[in-house]
């Protein structure tokens, strides 16, 4: 399959759903993605491709909780690279840091623990989906706040209408699948 095949199967592969989980928002829901081995792998094949052609320093990945635990593993394996979890708040043992936002659908705080990355260390971040943008930018000021360098950000959906991307420049967002 190349590449254009790959990303028209996840675009038939992405469902709908109205008013959830709260009245006016239009939930992209990523659950067939994962049920066909075709299109699971496809993603990762695309994510791949993107990070070794732009990105090949990179050092690990960080995936945010929960969504972004579904593709980080797979890619960081792929890579031959560490993955490392950015989770909601109170999930995570030890020392961490914390940065509050907000997202399409409500509020929330992030943590990391405090040894995940060095100082320095090139790191790519993955998430299902772009939204405000809230949750990915959050992301960014935890990472930062190590002294990590972010290469890129990466999400299976951006929400363009939404403008998440513009809230998180200088940053580069790459999205394999864009909806208004
Ligand atoms: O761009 P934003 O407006 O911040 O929205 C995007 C975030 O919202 C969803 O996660 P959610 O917080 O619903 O958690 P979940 O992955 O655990 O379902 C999605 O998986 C992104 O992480
Ligand atoms: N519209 C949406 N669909 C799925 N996940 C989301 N996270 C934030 N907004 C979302």
């Amino acid at each position: 399959m190349c590449d254009q095949e790959k990303e028209a199967l996840l675009y038939r592969s992405v469902r709908e759903f109205p008013d959830f989980p709260a009245p006016g928002v239009l939930f992209r829901d990523i659950t067939p993605v994962l049920k066909s081995p075709e299109a699971f792998t496809a993603s990762i094949d695309l994510f791949e491709g993107y990070v070794r052609k732009n990105f090949p320093q990179v050092d690990a990945i960080a995936g945010l909780d929960s969504r972004g635990f579904l593709f980080g593993p797979l890619l960081a394996q792929r890579l031959g690279i560490g993955f490392v979890l950015i989770r909601k708040k109170g999930k995570l043992p030890g020392p961490t840091e914390s940065v509050s936002y907000s997202l399409e659908y409500g509020k929330a705080e992030i943590e990391i623990q405090s040894d995940a990355v060095d100082p320095g260390q090139k790191i790519v971040i993955i998430d299902d989906l772009l939204a405000t943008g809230g949750t990915m930018k959050a992301a960014i000021e935890l990472l930062q706040c190590k002294n990590a360098e972010i290469l890129s950000c990466l999400v299976l959906i951006e929400l363009t209408s939404l403008k998440g991307a513009e809230k998180l420049q200088p940053h580069r967002v790459h999205s394999l699948l864009q909806y208004d």
